[in-house]
């Protein structure tokens, strides 16, 4: 393997979003929660300029919300003379000071009101990039398949990719430039990027399971209980209908509303996520390929169907369902289909499970009458791979 990237070589990084069967909200109190990756992703470019283009900025296009941010290096070594003179591969938190740095470097661009939540995204990539790279000029384009700030897990999609593009042209990370496919990384060097991730989500969501850059960074269908990752191997087809309600929210303030009533109602709110916490186990071991679970398809998709419909009661509770999800489930009822919501609710994704021998008319049916509420609908393959980095050609 060829262990030098050539300046002006192009490295991409890809990581899917995710959905959450069962267990948000309650996984942040550990409380297990079971998660696949879906096949949609989020991709990042980088590239640093070719010794024959003088370049001294570094760069970051947003494509998704059409935004784009210029530093000079010069600026980024004035501000940051302590992060960028330590580059470094192993993980660390953003202190609070330098999160106070860096949002002065964000603030010399204008972000329009609408789009002001980005701005916690911006912070992201200067901590990682500054963090892992310093501050070499470079050009950074991301751009996603995913619905943003939906609960499908944009933000531990971007974490992890931008981790991934950042780590793959670095020294920690050892694969074959000259490879045109897109490559995995080996397990010590997820771990690294999945543990940078963690401390992007750490800026965007406050205090995250980490159950979102897990799964993105590894893929396929898994559980986390307290920190503690198991892999479920599953031959369950699992079709899911997704829904987006097109209400947009944002995970931290839903994250600090759940801690606000856990405070008001320490006991209580223990008892739920206690509650979720068998639910999520139960539905681990009913989707678990195994040999003491042999239940027939149909058995195991009513019993899914119902352990959904009662982690949804319990998210209701939590004080995280919303109007426009309650609407989604009471039309999927009608079609006697169960649903929930995925990822921190408050609008967002709800997922709605299709059992495999439901008739593709009453799939069609159930779509046209959330679609004609204003609601779109789409199918996403799960549990499919993670981070994945290919090396582009030369500028
Ligand atoms: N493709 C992207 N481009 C820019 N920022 C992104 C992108 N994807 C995610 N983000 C960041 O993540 C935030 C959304 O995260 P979050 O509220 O956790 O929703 P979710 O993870 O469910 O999509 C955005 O406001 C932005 O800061
Ligand atoms: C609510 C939570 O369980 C999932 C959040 O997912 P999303 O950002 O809404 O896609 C938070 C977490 O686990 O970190
Ligand atoms: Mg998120």
């Amino acid at each position: 393997m060829s262990s030098m990237l050539t300046r002006g070589m192009e490295v991409k990084a890809r990581a899917p979003g995710k959905i959450i069967l069962s267990g948000e909200h309650a996984v942040v109190y550990g409380s297990a929660a079971v998660a696949a990756a879906i096949d949609l992703y989020t991709y990042v470019s980088l590239t640093f300029p070719p010794p024959s283009q003088s370049s001294d900025t570094l760069a970051l296009q947003l494509r998704d919300v059409g935004l784009e941010f210029s530093w000079p290096t010069k600026r980024i070594r004035e501000t940051l003379p302590k992060t960028i003179d330590n580059p470094s591969c192993s993980p660390t938190s953003c202190s609070g000071e330098t999160m106070k740095l860096i949002t002065t470097l964000v603030e010399e661009h204008s972000i329009p009101e609408s789009k002001i939540e980005i701005a916690a995204g911006v912070v992201v990539f200067l901590w990682l990039y500054t963090s892992i790279q310093g501050d070499k000029p470079a050009k950074v384009v991301v751009s996603s398949e995913l619905p943003l700030a939906s609960g499908l897990g944009s933000s531990a999609a971007y974490c992890v990719s931008l981790s991934g593009a950042l780590l793959a042209s670095s020294n920690a990370v050892n694969l074959d430039f000259s490879s045109e496919d897109w490559l995995s990384l080996s397990e010590k060097e997820e771990k690294l990027a999945n543990e940078w991730a963690f401390e992007g989500e750490k800026i965007i969501h406050g205090k995250p399971s980490g159950i979102d850059n897990t799964v993105s960074t590894m893929g396929n269908l898994i559980k986390l209980e307290s920190g503690a990752l198991t892999s479920i191997k599953s031959n369950m087809p699992l079709k899911m209908l997704i829904t987006d309600t097109k209400v947009s929210r944002n995970t931290k303030a839903l994250i600090n509303s759940v801690a606000e009533r856990r405070d008001r109602h320490p006991d209580t709110m223990t008892s739920v996520f206690t509650a979720v916490d068998y639910i999520s186990n139960e539905l681990a071991s009913t989707i678990q390929l195994s040999s003491s679970n042999d239940l027939a398809v149909v058995e195991k998709e009513e019993k899914v169907e119902e352990l959904m419909e009662m982690n949804q009661g319990l998210l209701q509770c939590m004080g995280v369902s919303h109007p426009s999800i309650e609407t989604v489930i009471s039309t999927t009822h009608k079609y006697k289909l169960s649903s929930k919501l995925t990822g921190a609710g408050g609008g967002g994704c709800v997922l709605t499970l299709l059992p495999a021998l439901l008739s593709a008319s009453v799939v069609d049916a159930v779509t046209a009458e959330l679609e004609q509420r204003g609601f779109r609908c789409f199918h996403a393959g799960i549990g499919g791979g993670g981070l994945e980095i290919r090396f582009g050609g030369r500028l």
